[in-house]
């Protein structure tokens, strides 16, 4: 019955592909994997229909999936003939399209295993195809040549090993149209959503809004307070506005956060990253402090409560020394998100819950033009890793937990966490905070904001903000010179500060950097 109901997706999805329809041939092939996940042949369908919508990092995933599937399969002894003459050929189908998204994503270390393994199966290659792979492996033996001496020469701000240099691609970062988790999508959208958020707002900042910002979020219109229409089809830019005159020195907002650090195996709190050992627990509660079953232990009976209610259970005794050991590949900065994700996806498995649909990432805005590093390591093998130690399976649990789910939370978090830098490049603790992450950025911010020892972050007014003008934080040291915070946003951050000392400080000099600070900066 499933398999009839397959063939029929699969015919269908063929009328849409000729009519040039991906996301419709795209939508049915997922449909068809849901119906069975261990469908090698649909996995390679759907990887190719991926690489015609421009997304080389979701077709190769695919097709790694359906690779492994066919390897399985072959390895096993019992196969009839006319199975295994299919599953070799569909093999090769699949290292051709694991080899065109690799090379699409820049990896070229991986193309070319995958080219090695299409010439140990050359005799089932056409002539024309043999000769095709072999100008392909010349060709990415020449990038890596000179990829190694770029790394030579760059050694020293790169601090990962050769190996991953090698094989460090990169990939856009994408919205996927078919994303139906992405908030703000309509004008009805804008209008309960921003309700929603100001409803959760209000007990921990009642003199703060949420409101739609124009396209630059430091020239701040009062007429469109709050949630104006607006023809813009993306999620569009917000902000947080004063709902009334806030005076300096102001408490205004005091926000429990999700707190990752660095070193997971360290002596903090798992939940907080407080000192464990500087618990201020009575003896009596120690029995409360520590997870019954795995005996983890945090810095108090309330971060113990919270993490089990929250994400304990789902990774409770799990062995996490893969998750750790790719994590540890990628570089620093990244490993932050890495493990911000890995939280989230068990928060959602705890509570049941798609990932896009847990409130602490819901609202968060994702979409940056901006390249971002991948290798094969810490952008895929990582996400495989967290599903196993999840309980996840990698075919079956798509719904939720499938490859741009996860990317799409990488966005996320890599717009939005706030880190808590020993050295440049390198977060020691990084916070994820629904409201805060609402807060545009000046490099004349009007309010500072600094970590409490409840594990909350608090924003204090740092000068008189009147109604309806923008609340900013600073998200860098606003004392280095412009060029250089230029610099810092464009790299790390994936936009162009437009705050109105940039543009003055830029746009005065004719775009050369004017050393004095303006009046506002100086205070
Ligand atoms: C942490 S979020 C701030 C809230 C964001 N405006 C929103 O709609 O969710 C950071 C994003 O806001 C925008 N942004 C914040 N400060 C900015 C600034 N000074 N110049 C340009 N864009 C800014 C950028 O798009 C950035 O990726």
């Amino acid at each position: 019955m499933s398999r009839e109901a397959i063939d029929k997706l699969v015919h269908s999805a063929r009328e849409l592909l000729e009519a040039k329809d991906y996301l419709g041939a795209r939508e049915l092939y997922t449909q068809g994997l849901k119906l069975d996940p261990f469908d090698a042949t649909l996995w390679n369908y759907r990887s190719n229909v991926h690489m015609k919508l421009q997304h080389p990092e979701l077709a190769f995933t695919d097709a790694a999936r359906g690779l492994k599937l066919l390897d399985d399969k072959l390895a096993q002894t019992n196969l009839s003939l006319p199975d295994r003459n299919f599953s070799v050929f569909m093999k090769i189908d699949l290292l051709f399209s694991c080899l065109l998204a690799a090379e699409n994503l820049n990896i070229c270390e991986t193309a070319l295993q995958f080219i090695d393994r299409l010439l140990t199966n050359s005799h089932l290659l056409s002539n024309e195809a043999r000769q095709t792979i072999l100008s392909k492996q010349k060709s990415l033996k020449r990038t890596i040549k000179a990829q190694r001496h770029a790394f030579v020469v760059a050694n020293d701000s790169l601090r990962i090993n050769l190996h991953d240099a090698l094989d460090l691609g990169t990939m856009r970062m994408p919205k996927y149209s078919w994303n139906e988790f992405e908030p703000f999508n309509s004008e009805n959208d804008i209008e309960t959503q921003l309700n929603e958020i100001n409803i959760m707002l209000e007990p921990i900042a009642p003199k703060l809004l949420v409101v739609r910002m124009p396209d630059n979020p430091t020239h701040f219109d009062f007429n469109k307070v709050p949630g104006a229409s607006s023809s813009e089809a993306s999620r569009p830019q917000l902000g947080i506005i004063a709902r009334e005159k806030i005076t300096r020195k102001e408490k205004i907002l005091d926000e429990p956060g999700i707190f990752i650090n660095n070193g997971l195996y360290g002596p903090k709190c798992n939940y907080c990253n407080n000192i464990v050992s500087a618990s201020k627990e009575k003896p009596v509660d120690i029995d409360k402090t520590a997870c019954a079953k795995c005996e983890e232990r945090f810095c108090s009976v309330q971060c113990c409560e919270l993490a089990l209610k929250t994400y304990h259970q789902a990774i409770c005794g799990r062995d996490i020394s893969e998750i750790m050991e790719y994590v540890a590949r990628g570089r620093t900065c990244s490993s932050l998100l890495h493990l911000f994700a890995f939280r989230v996806l068990a928060m959602a498995v705890q509570s049941n819950k798609h990932p896009l649909e847990m409130s602490v990432v819901k609202y968060l805005s994702a979409g940056t033009k901006q390249n971002v590093p991948w290798n094969i390591y810490y952008s895929y093998l990582l996400y495989l890793s967290m599903l196993k130690t999840l309980g996840l399976c990698q075919y079956r649990d798509i719904d939720k937990f499938d490859f741009w789910v996860y990317y799409t939370l990488q966005n996320k978090l890599q717009c939005n966490v706030f880190g808590e830098y020993k050295a440049p490049q390198q977060p020691e603790n990084g916070k994820l905070l629904i409201f805060n992450s609402f807060l545009n950025h000046s490099c004349a911010p009007n309010a500072v904001y600094f970590k409490d020892r409840h594990a909350h972050q608090v924003v204090v007014a740092c000068e008189d903000i009147e109604k309806y003008q923008q609340v900013f934080i600073s998200y860098i040291d606003p004392n280095c010179p412009v060029s250089k915070r230029q610099q810092l946003f464009e790299g790390t951050f994936g936009f162009t500060c437009a705050c109105e000392r940039c543009v003055h400080e830029i746009g005065a000099a004719n775009g050369k950097e004017i050393r004095k600070q303006t009046s506002r900066s100086k205070k």
